[in-house]
């Protein structure tokens, strides 16, 4: 038994998450943990919602609430949903929470007494209207390049220039719509990452390794590119307050830690809001600090790969203390939707909420596994999703389990049959289960979710292919003992079935294990060397059928779900 610490990248709290968040890294995330909990293993898995910076002040500004009224809100919404989706988190905390402005502000003295933070004066846009500096995104003007007149203190979208604040012709406020604006000089942190560069080079070099490509490679060119100072203060309203005793002026001007300092120790902070909970039972500290014993896995799409493989690792070294680091970082390339981007600004794709209000959650959470963007973007398409569904789930898997119930309780009873001794079939059957078996763990051992899925949906191709072999209903006709071996097998692997697909698909797993009335029968794993036998489920033990695992996606569905959601290149 090893102690596995996991942690998904924190969704942000201005919205609905789209299927890309899901499969970017909550859902991979939890497909692990639950793989590692059936294995024994001490698993604690950790998430929370990230919930400071502007866009949440000015989405909570735009539904007309307080920043910690519209947070509180929103991050019960995403629970709800992700609660939906079977996310078994061990607790999904708040980045907002006490146990993470404590943590914060005790990361920022450390590296202030190691010499790694330094205050700096910089120039920023002060709006008098709103009573504010602005982030370069929200100052709005006129492109001194194009003409076009929306373009953005950073950028302008029209002719892709990045632009300097001041380049804007007629700047205004983004917020307001002010141009009452001037530039003024402003104190600020820095963490000086630069200093840090050797030593995180080094632990790249020693934990890298193992990494996907996708992960190393970004982390190796931030490296190359070389570690710069950043701000990691800002002037704003809403986030973890600089402390007063070491940077008294900076405190009561006001000012709060960016968002990107404060995100990834929330990672710590969610462990403690955990602890916290039952504190005579739960130990977070074990887990992070001087925690040797633990393996700590990462999930998240290739975006937030530089902020968790170099500047999360540089902050945690800056400390000089034993803080626990990622030992295995899993990064996802996008999932598109038909090829272009998911959009949460222009609501392109499908969104979390919407998803689950149309089919179960164990539909989406197998197809988006099975075409995780590993190795490459992957689309979403409704042509894909519902042919994997049709196929997958419902003729493969779940007509497997009703075919095999209901005919074997027509034809023996409420009872699994015992019939006549195993064969050769059965043999056979045994050694291609305990090598796909062997695979598939190989796979999720490694992390490679496509691969895995593809060997779980081998596993239940052969239980279809041994039934059509033996053809039970058939045998019946002539040999009432083989065709009751023939069902009990297939029981058997059924059984198996609900325990090994308990990771992708956990709902349905659970509605097929509950099939069978075993005394003590729990989802604890089955080694290749116990499945062989296909003997978990003896022959007297009382079953049911359960209701239809998997509804079909008909034509009349994809036409109505592609006018719904829009479903052209
Ligand atoms: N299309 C996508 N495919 C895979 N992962 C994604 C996709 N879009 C976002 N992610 C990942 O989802 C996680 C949560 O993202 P977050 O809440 O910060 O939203 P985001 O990155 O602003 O994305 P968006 O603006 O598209 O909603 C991050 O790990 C991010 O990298
Ligand atoms: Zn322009």
């Amino acid at each position: 038994m090893a102690r596995h610490l996991i942690t998904s990248a924190l969704p942000y709290i201005n919205g609905i998450k789209h299927l890309g968040n899901m499969v970017g890294s909550m859902l991979p995330a939890d497909v692990y943990s639950r793989y590692l909990r059936q294995r024994g293993h001490d698993v604690l898995y950790i998430c929370a919602t990230d919930e400071h910076g502007t866009p949440a002040e000015l989405a909570a500004k735009a539904a007309g609430q307080s920043v910690d009224a519209f947070c509180a809100e929103q991050h019960d919404a995403q629970k709800a949903i992700y609660d939906g989706f079977g996310l078994a988190f061990d607790h999904f905390g708040r980045s907002s929470s006490p146990e993470n402005v404590e943590l914060t502000q005790h990361f920022a003295r450390k590296l202030h007494e190691n010499g790694f933070i330094e205050e700096r004066a910089i120039r920023q846009v002060y709006s008098n209207a709103d009573e504010r500096f602005l982030p370069d995104r929200y100052i709005v003007g006129t492109c001194p390049h194009c003409g076009y007149d929306k373009a953005r203190g950073d950028q302008c979208e029209n002719c892709t220039r990045v632009l300097d604040p001041t380049d804007l012709i007629d700047a205004r406020s983004a917020i307001s719509g002010s141009s009452d604006l001037e530039v003024r000089e402003t104190k600020h942190l820095f963490l000086l990452q630069s200093k840090l560069q050797g030593e995180v080079e080094k632990f790249i070099d020693e934990t890298g390794e193992e990494w996907p490509t996708l992960a190393s490679s970004i982390a190796r060119k931030w490296l190359t590119e070389g570690l710069h100072d950043r701000a990691i203060t800002r002037d704003l309203d809403w986030g973890v307050p600089v402390p007063a005793d070491v940077w008294p002026d900076l405190a009561a001007e006001g000012k709060v830690f960016y968002v990107w300092f404060d995100a990834p120790i929330e990672y710590i902070g969610s462990t403690k809001e955990w602890a916290d909970v039952d504190p005579e039972n739960r130990d977070w500290k074990s887990w992070w600090y001087e925690a040797d014993d633990v393996r700590y896995t990462e999930f998240m799409a290739k975006d937030n790969v530089p902020f968790h493989s170099v500047m999360f690792p540089a902050t945690q070294l800056g400390t000089r203390e034993p803080w626990k680091k990622v030992d295995f970082l899993k990064a996802f390339n996008w999932l598109n939707y038909y090829g272009g981007k998911f959009s949460t600004s222009q609501r392109r794709g499908i969104f979390t909420d919407a998803a689950l209000e149309l089919l179960p959650a164990d539909y989406w959470r197998y197809f988006l596994i099975a075409n995780a963007p590993e190795s490459d973007d992957t689309s979403f398409t409704w042509e894909l999703f519902s042919s994997s569904v049709n196929k997958d789930l419902a003729d493969t898997l779940g007509n497997f389990v009703n075919r095999v119930l209901s005919f074997s309780r027509k034809r023996f009873g409420d009872e699994v049959p015992a019939g006549a001794e195993a064969g050769e079939a059965e043999a056979k059957l045994g050694e291609d289960i305990a090598r796909l078996l062997a695979e598939y763990e190989g796979h999720m051992e490694a992390l490679q979710f496509r691969k895995a899925a593809a060997s779980l949906r081998a596993l239940w191709s052969t239980g279809n292919s041994y039934l059509e072999e033996k053809a039970p209903w058939l045998e019946i006709k002539t040999d009432k003992d083989a065709a009751a071996l023939t069902l009990r097998t297939a029981m058997n692997l059924i059984h198996l079935y609900s325990v090994i697909s308990e990771p992708f698909i956990p709902s349905s797993a659970k509605a097929m294990r509950g099939a069978f009335a075993l005394d003590g029968d729990t989802a604890l794993w089955i080694t290749p060397d116990e499945a062989r036998s296909l003997s978990a489920v003896p022959a007297g033990t009382p079953f049911t059928v359960p209701p239809v695992l998997f509804a079909k996606i008909t034509e009349d569905d994809l036409t109505s779900y592609k006018d719904r959601f829009g479903g052209e290149e």
